[in-house]
C-alpha cells in the first residue's frame, strides 16, 4: 500500500450551505429566497422535498460545531442566507439573522475551527427576483451593498470569503438547462446573468479591498473534467469547448480580463453573447487571493454535431459511477487542477467542494460507507499528485459535513460524512467520518 501525505500546513474542513442545512426558514425574519418558492412549486423537487426544516442547524449549529471538534477540521465552510440578513433583498437590516451567524462564527471561533464564509450560494431573496433576479444589473450592486454590511459586520471574525458559489449553476443550470431555481430555459438570459454573477463578484472584492477587511477573498467555480474520447482533434476541440463552458467561461474574466473567444462565438451564433457595459471587464478582473475549485466528476466526450451547444456527446465507457450517477474520475481532478494552474497562474488554491453521493443508511447504529471512503481516498491521491506538480493548493474541505437538501434532488441524494435522519434530524457519523478524521489527525492515509 502507498502512503500519500499531506503538508503539515494544508488546512483540513468541510462544508456546507445555508439553504441546505438551517431550516427555520419562516423564522426570526427570514425573508423567501428563491429556493423557498422554487422547491414549493410541484415538480421542481424530487418528492416536494423543501428546505423548511432541512437539518435544523439554524437551533442545532452548537451540535453541529461540536462534530467538527471531534472530527478535528480547522476550517469550516458555511454560505449565509441573504434573505435572513436582508428579508426584502435590500433595505431594512434583520438583526436576528446577523446575531444567528455572530452565534455560528463565534462557537466556531471558541472551538478552534475557522469560517469560511461563502456571501452567496444560490438562495436570492425573492424579493430581488421579483424585479428581474440577476437579470437585472440592479441586483450586482445589492450584491454589493449586502457584502459590504456583511464584511462590516464580521471583519476580524471572518477572514476566508468566498463571493459566489458555482456561477455557472446560478447562471446555466438555473437559467438555460433550468433544472435549479429560478428553473428558466433562456440561453441569453444565463449569459447576462453569468456575466451580472462575474460583475456582483468583482463589485464585492472592489467593496472588501475599500473597507480594507483583514483576510482573503476569493469566488468558487464548479469544474469538470472531459476526456477526448479519441484523439482526433474534432474530439479534442469538442471537449474544450465543453470545459470553457465551466472553466474558461468564468476564469478568463476574472484573471485575463476578457471573455474566451472561443466561447463568445459558441454564444453568438445562438444570438446569447452577453450585454457588457464600459468598464464590466475591469471590475471583474481586480486581483483575487484564492480560488476555489468544486470538483466531482469528469466524462469521456466526442464530436457530434449539433449533440449540445458545443457540438459534443458524453460517451458512458463503463466508469464506476456514484449514486449520483456521476462518473468515479479522480484522474480529472489532477487534470483540472492543472488545467488551472498552467492557464492562470500559480494562484493558490482551496478545494472547497470534494465528495461523493451515496444514499446510505443506519444499520445497527453504524453507515458503512465504504464507496465514500475510497472516492475520498482516490481524488485526495490526485490532490497529493497535483501538489506534487506544483499546484499551490491551500486546503481540502469535503462535501458536505451532513447529508442536506441537494436541489432538485431534495433529501434522497446524501453526500455527508455524517448521515442525517430528516424524521428525527438524528446525527449519525459514517464510517467516512472516522476515517476523515484519522486522516486529518494524521495528515496522510494508507492508499
Ligand atoms: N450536486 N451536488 C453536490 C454539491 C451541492 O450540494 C452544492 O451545493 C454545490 O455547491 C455543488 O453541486 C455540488
Amino acid at each position: 500500500m502507498a502512503i500519500i501525505e499531506f503538508p503539515k500546513e494544508m488546512k483540513w474542513g468541510a462544508a456546507t450551505a445555508a439553504y441546505q442545512i438551517e431550516g427555520a426558514a419562516l423564522e426570526d425574519g427570514r425573508g423567501l429566497s428563491i429556493w423557498d418558492t422554487f422547491s414549493k412549486t410541484p415538480g421542481n423537487v424530487l418528492n416536494g422535498d423543501n428546505g423548511d426544516v432541512a437539518c435544523d442547524s439554524y437551533h442545532r449549529y452548537k451540535e453541529d460545531v461540536q462534530i467538527m471538534k471531534e472530527l478535528g477540521i480547522n476550517v469550516y465552510r458555511f454560505s449565509i442566507s441573504w434573505p435572513r440578513i436582508f428579508p426584502a433583498g435590500t433595505g431594512e437590516i434583520n438583526q436576528k439573522g446577523l446575531q444567528y451567524y455572530h452565534n455560528l462564527v463565534d462557537e466556531l471561533l471558541e472551538n478552534g475551527i475557522e469560517p469560511m464564509c461563502t456571501l452567496y450560494h444560490w438562495d436570492l431573496p425573492q424579493a430581488l427576483q421579483d424585479q428581474g433576479g440577476w437579470e437585472n444589473r440592479k441586483t450586482v450592486d445589492a450584491f454589493a451593498d449586502y457584502a459590504e454590511q456583511i464584511f462590516k459586520e464580521f471583519d476580524g471574525k471572518i477572514k476566508k470569503w468566498i463571493t459566489i458559489n458555482e456561477p455557472w449553476c446560478v447562471s446555466f443550470l438555473s437559467n438555460f438547462i433550468g433544472i435549479h431555481a429560478p428553473g428558466f430555459q433562456n440561453l441569453k438570459l444565463a449569459t447576462d446573468i453569468s456575466h451580472h454573477l462575474l460583475l456582483a463578484h468583482g463589485k464585492a472584492v472592489a467593496r472588501f479591498r475599500d473597507l480594507k477587511v483583514e483576510g482573503s477573498i476569493g469566488y468558487a467555480p464548479n469544474t469538470e473534467w472531459l476526456e477526448p474520447f479519441s484523439s482526433k482533434q474534432e474530439d479534442i476541440d469538442a471537449c474544450n469547448r465543453g470545459m470553457g463552458w465551466f472553466i474558461e467561461w468564468f476564469f478568463d474574466p476574472v484573471f485575463k480580463g476578457q471573455y474566451p473567444h472561443f466561447m463568445l462565438e459558441v454564444f453568438d451564433k445562438h444570438g446569447a453573447a452577453p450585454a457588457i457595459q464600459a468598464g464590466d471587464m475591469e471590475i471583474i478582473s481586480q486581483k483575487i487571493d484564492f480560488v476555489g475549485i468544486n470538483y466531482y466528476t469528469g466524462s469521456v466526450g466526442r464530436y457530434k454535431k449539433d449533440a449540445d451547444l458545443f457540438d459534443l456527446e458524453k460517451v458512458d465507457i463503463g466508469y464506476e459511477k456514484t449514486d449520483f450517477d456521476w462518473n468515479i474520475y479522480p484522474e480529472g481532478f489532477y487534470k483540472v487542477l492543472l488545467k488551472i494552474k498552467d492557464q492562470y497562474g500559480d494562484i493558490p488554491v482551496y478545494i472547497t467542494e470534494n465528495g461523493a453521493c451515496y444514499n446510505d443508511e443506519v444499520e445497527n447504529g453504524r453507515v458503512k460507507d465504504q464507496g465514500r471512503i475510497d472516492y475520498l481516498k482516490q481524488h485526495l491521491t490526485s490532490l497529493k499528485r497535483a501538489m506534487d506538480s506544483g499546484v499551490q493548493i491551500k486546503g481540502y474541505l469535503a462535501w458536505s459535513l451532513l447529508d442536506n437538501f441537494e436541489w432538485a434532488e431534495g433529501y434522497h441524494k446524501r453526500f455527508g460524512i455524517v448521515h442525517v435522519d430528516f424524521n428525527t434530524l438524528k446525527r449519525t457519523k459514517k464510517d467516512s467520518y472516522y476515517w476523515y478524521k484519522q486522516t486529518v489527525k494524521n495528515g496522510w492515509f494508507d492508499m
